[in-house]
């Protein structure tokens, strides 16, 4: 109900305090992004935690990251990260804004030569961050070097104004009455603004006091490394996005009755509906499934981290092609389901007090920031396409693709399964996922071979990452699991999520012969079955998710289920309501009603 004024304000509000506990309560970087997630309104507090700082981290030296990283984790500073423009955002080697080292003075000269080259987008660049890692083309001795990142000043630390040369502003409203209109993503144009040589991030190449420019032994792709960091945060954002629309929907079908009462009796819950299940059930089972993987590709960045400190670069190829995979895929489907969720609670779900509206349309943009998904899955295509080249020449793969070294066996299997039972098999479901997801890919290469095309692959490369989020449930299932009886309910949403990929691509396993047209009827025969083991716990397993009431904001979501009163009180918030006759009543409605009635007096 806050205006976008209202809503700004409010935000910087809750972000303020939650920097007063986290220093009152001397929390570490990782307890103060939790409590981040807790104001769960964007805001620019999220620019500088998950883009600002770790730009400076991966790509500053450690000199740098003295100076810069000590202001921003005392808040002295404020920090975005100002990349995309308004003519170039999933191009990054597209930007226009220009670095030009001038040697007389031993600055750089930032630049936005056009009005493409305008920064569009950057989160908190509006209106509240004082500073910006901005990427811009390094220019010296005359030459384009490309694409690198340098911090600059961006506002005045005394009375918040813009500084000399540099025109800054909100680019407006954003989708949604609420969601993401709380964050004031920016444009900034720079004319011709100096900055000294050192605040260009230095730890990846390097400009000397001559002009001299010098890359150090570090791969050119580090400067993406903060996309990888955020792609991975990003998917457990989505997980847990997703977990909270299911918890909305589950809860409401549970209450919601509609139709078949006998003899007057009560009507059927509408999670009964086969129908309400074959549309929820896979999303609950997505949740979860999302939430393991997020936590292995957590793991996986960390590890990568570790390897790179000591510089072993190898593993940053899949890294870049798991976040980004993972990323697209999780995203997309959450934002689907979320709008799902809205139709399987019906024409309540559409109400704000629903709680769904707004959680759809601040997570809707993950599909394009942090890059667009079918950008990224084509990132993806790439990686398969040298993987199994290099397959083709001899070498292993390992990590997550080792699966490819399995080609003889993989290219020709014929999968196991001859009843419905079968399909419980972690090993069957986990054969039939990689050898179409080989399959595809050996395709996609040989296609690309006859004819290259940037865009061949996009399928396979989603066949490749969903084989991921499969293998890494069950594999969640290998492991101790306590409560008794959690585990079985796990192994079936495990089962689930496989069986329901098989059907919605069933064409993918038919056509590459992974799976007979009987074999897809005995997984939709299982799935069905699954379906209704896992209904009496669906409550359950949304209730795991330990949500508050006021974390979920919905009247449809409540723990208690008491839907109806709490609908009924949410109508009579709205401003609407403040009054019997409405604003307007006087001006628009009583000339109108009058004339009608003097006229059918005539
Ligand atoms: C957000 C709030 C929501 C809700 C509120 C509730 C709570 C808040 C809680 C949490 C919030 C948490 C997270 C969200 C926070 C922030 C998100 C908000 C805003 C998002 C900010 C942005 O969007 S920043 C801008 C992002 N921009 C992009 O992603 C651009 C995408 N484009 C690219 O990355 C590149 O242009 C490209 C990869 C598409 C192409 O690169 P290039 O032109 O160089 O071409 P090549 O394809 O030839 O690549 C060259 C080689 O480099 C390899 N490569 C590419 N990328 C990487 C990488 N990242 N790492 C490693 N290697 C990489 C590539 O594979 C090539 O290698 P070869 O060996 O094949 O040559
Ligand atoms: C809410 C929000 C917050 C953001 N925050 C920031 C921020 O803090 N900092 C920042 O720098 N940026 C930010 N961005 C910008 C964001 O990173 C870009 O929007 C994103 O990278 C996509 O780029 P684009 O908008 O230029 O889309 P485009 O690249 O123009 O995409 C348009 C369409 O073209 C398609 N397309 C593009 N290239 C190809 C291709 N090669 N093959 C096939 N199809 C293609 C895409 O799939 C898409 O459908 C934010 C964006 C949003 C929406």
């Amino acid at each position: 109900m806050l205006s976008r004024k209202e809503l700004f304000k409010d935000t910087l509000k809750k972000a303020a305090h939650a920097w007063k506990r986290t220093v009152e309560l001397h929390l570490t970087e990782e307890e103060a992004n939790l409590l981040r997630l807790y104001i769960d309104q964007p805001g620019y507090v999220d620019l500088h935690w998950v883009m600002f700082v770790p730009a400076i981290k991966g790509q500053g030296t450690e000199e740098q990251q003295k100076k810069w990283l000590t202001m921003a984790y005392k808040f002295q500073i404020i920090g975005t990260y100002a990349q995309t423009e308004l003519g170039h955002g999933s191009n990054v080697q597209g930007l226009e804004t220009t670095a030009t080292f001038d040697p007389s003075t031993d600055e750089f000269i930032m630049h936005s030569p056009t009005l493409t080259s305008s920064k569009w987008w950057p989160g908190g660049l509006g209106k509240t961050s004082t500073h910006a890692v901005v990427y811009a083309r390094l220019i010296t001795e005359g030459k384009d070097y490309g694409i690198h990142g340098f911090i600059m000043q961006l506002r005045s630390l005394d009375d918040h104004s813009p500084l000399p040369g540099i025109t800054i502003g909100d680019i407006g409203g954003k989708f949604g009455s609420g969601a993401y209109n709380s964050m004031d993503n920016g444009v900034m144009r720079l004319d011709h603004v100096r900055i000294p040589r050192d605040q260009m991030l230095m730890r990846l190449a390097q400009v000397t006091r001559e002009g001299k420019y010098v890359h150090s032994d570090v791969p050119k792709q580090l400067l993406y490394g903060t996309m990888v960091y955020v792609r991975q945060t990003i998917v457990a954002d989505a997980s847990r996005a997703l977990s909270r629309a299911v918890c909305i929907a589950v809860r409401y079908g549970a209450i919601r009755k509609q139709f078949g009462s006998k003899a007057g009796g009560p009507e059927t819950q509408v999670l009964n509906y086969k129908t309400q299940q074959s549309r929820l059930f896979p999303f609950l089972a997505s949740a979860y499934a999302f939430r393991f993987v997020g936590q292995w590709l957590k793991w996986l960045y960390t590890d990568v981290t570790q390897k790179l400190e000591s510089k072993d670069f190898s593993t940053l190829p899949e890294a870049h092609a798991c976040t980004a995979g993972l990323k697209s895929v999780t995203t997309s489907a959450t934002a689907d389901a979320i709008e799902e969720c809205q139709k399987l609670c019906g024409g309540h779900g559409y109400l704000n007090s629903s709680g769904l509206p707004e959680l759809f349309a601040v997570n809707l943009p993950a599909c394009t920031y942090e890059g667009d998904n079918v950008v990224l899955l084509l990132q993806v295509a790439r990686f398969l396409m040298k993987t199994v080249s290099q397959v083709a020449s001899g070498k292993q793969p390992v990590g997550t693709t080792a699966y490819m070294g399995n080609i003889q066996h993989l290219m020709q299997c014929k999968s196991v399964v001859n009843t419905v039972e079968d399909w419980l098999n972690p090993a069957a479901i986990k054969e039939v996922f990689e050898a179409r997801a080989l399959r595809m890919a050996v395709n996609c290469a040989q296609n690309i071979s006859k004819a290259p095309s940037q865009e061949e692959g996009f399928e396979a490369a989603v066949a490749h990452v969903q084989l991921i989020i499969v293998t890494k449930f069950i594999e969640k299932l290998q492991e101790d699991i306590l409560g008794h009886g959690v585990k079985e309910q796990l192994q079936k949403l495990c089962g689930i999520y496989a069986l329901h990929l098989i059907h919605k691509h069933l064409g993918d396993f038919l056509s590459t012969g992974c799976v007979t047209a009987r074999q897809g009827s005995l997984a939709n025969e299982r799935l069905g079955k699954l379906y209704a083991q896992v209904r009496p716990n669906a409550v359950a397993l949304v209730d795991a998710f330990d949500y508050t009431d006021h974390y979920l904001g919905s009247a449809l979501g409540r723990y208690d289920g008491d839907v109806y009163s709490a609908l009924y009180k949410e109508a009579w918030k709205d401003p609407l309501n403040e009054t019997v006759v409405p604003d307007g009543y006087q001006e628009h409605l009583r000339p109108l009603l009058k004339q009608q009635l003097k006229l059918s007096r005539l």
